[in-house]
């Protein structure tokens, strides 16, 4: 199986990666970037041969020859760009996948051979550390077999879920941008334990230490967040107290996950 990366950035990187790690049987991997200097640096990264489209403008048309796959992995904006000028030369067994954020099926089809099977992904960065979640939808032309393919394949890389394309922003509100609503709790975490009197290491050990043991438990059988909050929760005691301070957070991750939704939505609308 060949397998080409158009655009080895941070997010096709965190799935090569992860690919890599599997140890794939008669797996080829190549790839591209724009400069020259990210594709040295993603060469020596990866160990991969990686050629700069900035430099050789044959680059792409290049990787993509008898790819099986031909994950594209450049910003939202470049996508429709940079499938006008490998369309002609996609051989109709390729089948194209997309982990673009809110750049749709319709958008990419529309500059596609008839018939050009697309997989619409959105991955997330965890994916680097073999924790990820992949939200995938098929295209128009992509049947269920090739669907099932790229879901098996990236299966190796992450956690998969099939969703309705209309569901696609949802998901990108939900774990496309998630990890950086965590991260964001997490620089809170630390900020408020050097508050509340500890040293920057230790705050900023034990808020880690905290979020990954609570993720760990969350990851269990039959997890459930309401019961595992309820288990902390001494009635009268310290986390009813900052509980009731983190009242208004529901609203506001809702309102952040319906922004994260409506602004895919938005940057779709722009690409049109
Ligand atoms: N970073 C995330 O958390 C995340 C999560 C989900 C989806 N995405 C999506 O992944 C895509 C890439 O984001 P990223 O964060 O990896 O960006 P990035 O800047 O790290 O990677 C983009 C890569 O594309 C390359 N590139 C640009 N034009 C090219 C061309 N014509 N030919 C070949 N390579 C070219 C660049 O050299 C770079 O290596 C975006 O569409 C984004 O929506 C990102
Ligand atoms: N990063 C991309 C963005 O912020 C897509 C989801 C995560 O637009």
């Amino acid at each position: 199986m060949k397998i080409a990366f158009l655009g080895l950035g941070s997010m096709n990187g965190s799935i090569l990666h992860g690919l890599q790690q599997a140890n794939l049987p008669n797996t080829t991997f190549v790839a591209t970037c724009h400069s020259e200097a990210s594709a040295a640096r993603a060469a020596e990264t990866y160990q991969i041969t990686v050629e700069a489209s900035g430099v050789n403008p044959d680059a792409n048309l290049a990787a993509i020859e008898s790819a099986d796959v031909v994950l594209i992995g450049v910003k939202p904006a470049q996508v429709t760009g940079l499938l006008s000028e490998i369309a002609e030369d996609l051989e109709p067994k390729t089948i194209v996948v997309s982990v673009a954020a809110a750049v749709t099926v319709a958008q990419m089809e529309a500059v596609l051979k008839p018939g050009q099977p697309v997989v619409r992904t959105m991955p997330n960065t965890p994916t680097q550390v073999g924790a990820g979640v992949i939200g995938l939808c098929a295209g128009t032309n992509t049947n269920a077999e090739q669907l099932k393919s790229v879901q098996e394949l990236l299966d190796q890389a992450a956690q998969t879920v099939v969703v309705d394309e209309a569901q696609m922003d949802a998901l990108t509100g939900v774990s496309g941008s998630g990890p950086a609503y965590v991260f964001h709790f997490a620089e809170t975490l630390i900020k408020a334990g050097v508050e509340a009197g500890l040293d920057e290491q230790t705050a900023q050990e034990l808020a880690i230490g905290t979020i990954a043991g609570a993720a760990k438990m969350l990851q269990q059988d039959n997890a459930d967040p309401e019961n595992l909050r309820v288990a902390v929760t001494s009635p009268n005691g310290t986390t009813e107290a900052a509980l009731r301070q983190l009242a208004p957070m529901g609203e506001l991750v809702e309102k952040a996950v319906l922004a994260a939704r409506d602004r895919a939505a938005e940057i779709s609308a722009e690409l049109d």
